[in-house]
């Protein structure tokens, strides 16, 4: 019905790389050109499925006590966490026919690695994952810092806390071999669409 193959499309990169322009606007052009798309970010997850232990209490009724046993914040073992749920969720979304656009930080090689694995034990056979490492250096996404949060984090450091912050006092591995690069802090956004929609292309996966 849908005349196209499900696919995700798994965008990585620090905080304020770019990934979730980058999502969005290759969501529009996809739409725009007649397929199924959706992305899945941190405001549309990590205040849903994956939720904190604070809005789980605040907002979903939860006791302190299953709170904590469910909800995710950002230590390793909870980003691990986000990232295997949201892996099964593209996973489901691709295997409907959607292309299943996710954008978070995924700091993690071993994480984004069992999420490409998960796609390939779909019952259905294998199902295209893809990888786009959004490689913004550093200081760029930290002079961007559009909510601030580099700032906090090199206050917390700066007097002797822990921020656990991606790029500041929490790693990043960034990907040895994705499928695709985009460099946010030298090319525009449509260049990256264009990336993108080029590889689709070339897998056979506009038809
Ligand atoms: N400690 C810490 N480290 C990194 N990021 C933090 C942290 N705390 C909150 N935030 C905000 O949450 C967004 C990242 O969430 P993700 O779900 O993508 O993270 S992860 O993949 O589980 O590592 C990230 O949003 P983006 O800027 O959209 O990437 C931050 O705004
Ligand atoms: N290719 C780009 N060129 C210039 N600025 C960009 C580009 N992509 C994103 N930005 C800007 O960088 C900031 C962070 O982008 P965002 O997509 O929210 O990053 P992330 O989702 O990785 O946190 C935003 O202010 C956005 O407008």
């Amino acid at each position: 019905m849908f005349k196209q193959t499900g696919a995700t499309l798994w965008f990585t990169g620090l905080s304020g790389s770019g990934k979730s322009t980058l999502a969005m606007a290759l969501e529009r052009a996809l739409v725009q050109r007649g397929h199924l798309a959706y992305t899945l970010d941190g405001d549309n997850v990590r205040f849903g499925l994956n939720a904190g232990p604070k809005i789980l209490t605040e907002t979903r009724g939860y006791s302190e006590d299953q709170a904590n046993r469910f909800g995710l914040g950002f230590s390793a073992a909870d980003r691990e966490e986000n990232i295997r749920r949201v892996s099964e969720v593209a996973k489901l979304f691709a295997d409907a026919g959607l292309f299943a656009l996710t954008s978070f930080i995924s700091p993690y090689r071993k994480d984004r690695d069992a999420a490409r694995k998960i796609h390939d034990q779909n019952k259905t056979g294998a199902l295209p994952f893809i990888e786009v490492f959004v490689n913004t250096p550093l200081d760029t996404c930290e002079k961007r810092d559009p909510k601030g949060l580099y700032k906090q984090a090199r206050a917390a450091v700066a007097t002797g806390r822990a921020a656990g912050f991606t790029g500041v006092d929490d790693p990043y591995e960034p990907p040895l071999s994705p499928e695709l690069t985009f460099d946010a802090a030298a090319q525009p956004v449509e260049q990256g669409v264009e990336l993108v929609l080029g590889h689709l292309e070339a897998k056979g996966l506009l038809t």
